[in-house]
Parts: structure tokens; C-alpha cells; sequence
């Protein structure tokens, strides 16, 4: 990142203030870990990069208000490592920690499915993404020939904001397209839709998408009878010709109970 003004920008959006404790991945040569300590966040940072990893280590010298893990994060089993240094900094109270990164862009879809199912760790999670991927997963409109299984997942475990947009010229090496930030604030368990199982569910949501030009009577067949699927859907009060992109996180919800409950 060349410009430092986008930095703050990131920690801005995530709302970082003195003693919170932040994940940072792929923290590179440490811009965005700077503007993060300058905040008076403490910062643990994960970077797969071994000459990378040295470098940031090297760069703020050795204080508290950073650790350095040199991890793959999609490797890193962040409960067991992250937890226990968030709770050392935190002490007895319940707050949560934050997560702002800069990755790059073909990490950025593993990350949102390894975060976005931790709110008892993080309340907000804000990532630098290709623009384009920013845009589709702030947007739950269905519809859109680019709604996925992905939307639907993003609205269940979080409410995402697209916070702004950061030209490619701010990149260094510069990448084909532009960047966008974008903000999850992570629900708690309490919040989440009210389903049996959320493996269950997001194996339904698969499915359906599946055959994404088909309609679910079709290609939910594994789960139950079509009769049964279309008695389902004329129940939650949608045609029993009802393909995945014409059903919003709620609809998919109702249908799940409704055909788990069959
Ligand atoms: C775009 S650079 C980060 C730049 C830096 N945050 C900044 O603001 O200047 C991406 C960094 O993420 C690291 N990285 C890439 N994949 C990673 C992964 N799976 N886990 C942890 N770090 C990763 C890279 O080694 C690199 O240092």
C-alpha cells in the first residue's frame, strides 16, 4: 500500500481505537501495521511470508503491542493461538477483537468463510478486496446473475458494508482492478437464523445453487420427493417453480425448516 491515507482510512472503518486487540493478516512490510499501532490497537499479526514475517518483526522492534506469527492464516487455527493472546490483553472483560487487513485478492474469499462464523471472537472484520468481489458480497439483492451461495452465507453470520473504493494506483505492484474496503460486522450466535443445524442449511444452499439454472424441486431431489419440495415452497408462500436466485436468506431459511421438519 503506497498511500498511508488509505490505511487510515481501513482502521477508520473498523472503528479501532487505543487498547483494542486486532488480527492482522499478511501485515507485508507493516504500513497498515503502523497506522494500526499508531490507533493504540495492539496488533497480532499473521504472515506466511518467512522474509516478510522477519521484516515487520525488525521494523517495530520487540513490543507489547505486537506479535508476529509467521502462519499460513487459511493453516492457523485461530481459536487456539488468538484466543488466549486476546484474552491475556483484555484480562477478565468480555470485549472482542477486531480484524482489518490488506491480503491478497485470491485469499480474500477463504478468509470471509473462515471469519465471518466467528462473532464470539470479533465483532467486526474489515478487508481490502478486489472491488468487484466487495460490491457483490455488500449487495444481498437477489436477482443479480452474480447472487451465490456466498450472499447468502455473508448475511447469515454478518450485516456487510461497503465502505469505499481505492484505485489501483494505490497498489504496489499495481493489480489489474481496483480495491474496495468493506466492513462485516459479525452477529452472535443469538442473531443467527433460526436453523436446526447450520451445516444442514448451507448444504441445502449448495445444492439449490447447483443447478443454478434449475429450479429447487429439481435439484433439492436428494433431500426430499418434488411433491414434497413444492408443498414446501407453496407453504412460505413462494411458486413451486421457484429457482435459488429467486429466494433471500429468510426464504431459504423457511424452506430449510420447513423440509427438515418433513
Ligand atoms: C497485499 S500484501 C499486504 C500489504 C500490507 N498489508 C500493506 O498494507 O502494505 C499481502 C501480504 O499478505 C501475505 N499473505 C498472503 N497470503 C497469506 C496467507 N494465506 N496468510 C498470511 N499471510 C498471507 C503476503 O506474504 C503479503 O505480505
Amino acid at each position: 500500500m503506497l498511500n498511508s491515507k488509505v490505511n487510515e482510512e481501513l482502521v477508520a472503518a473498523a472503528g479501532v481505537e487505543e487498547g483494542d486487540v486486532v488480527l492482522e493478516i499478511g501485515p507485508g512490510t507493516g504500513s497498515l501495521t503502523a497506522a494500526l499501532l499508531q490507533a493504540g490497537a495492539t496488533v497480532f499479526a499473521v504472515e506466511k511470508d518467512k522474509h516478510m514475517a522477519t521484516l515487520v518483526k525488525d521494523r517495530f522492534g520487540s513490543t507489547e503491542q505486537l506479535k508476529v506469527i509467521e502462519e499460513d492464516i487459511t493453516k492457523f487455527h485461530i481459536r487456539s493461538h488468538f484466543l488466549p493472546f486476546m484474552k491475556e490483553k483484555y484480562h477478565a472483560t468480555k470485549k472482542l477483537a477486531k480484524v482489518v487487513s490488506n491480503l491478497p485478492f485470491n485469499v480474500s474469499s477463504e478468509v470471509v468463510k473462515l471469519l465471518l462464523p466467528m462473532g464470539d471472537v470479533f465483532s467486526v472484520v474489515v478487508l481490502m478486496l478486489q472491488d468487484e468481489t466487495a460490491v457483490r458480497l455488500a449487495d444481498a439483492s437477489i436477482q443479480i446473475p452474480e447472487y451465490r451461495p456466498i450472499n447468502v452465507f455473508v448475511n447469515f453470520y454478518s450485516k456487510p458494508e461497503y465502505k469505499f473504493r481505492v484505485d489501483r494506483e494505490n497498489f504496489f505492484p499495481r493489480p489489474k482492478v481496483n480495491g474496495a474496503v468493506i466492513s462485516f460486522k459479525l452477529k452472535n450466535a443469538e442473531e443467527y437464523p433460526p436453523v436446526s443445524s447450520p451445516k444442514s442449511f448451507f448444504s441445502m444452499v449448495n445444492s439449490a445453487f447447483m443447478g443454478k439454472r434449475k429450479m429447487l424441486r429439481k435439484s433439492l431431489q436428494h433431500l426430499c420427493s418434488s411433491s414434497e419440495i413444492e408443498a414446501a415452497l407453496d407453504n412460505i408462500g413462494l411458486p413451486v417453480t421457484a429457482r435459488p436466485s429467486d429466494l433471500i436468506l429468510d426464504d431459504f431459511v423457511r424452506l430449510h425448516n420447513h423440509l427438515t421438519k418433513v
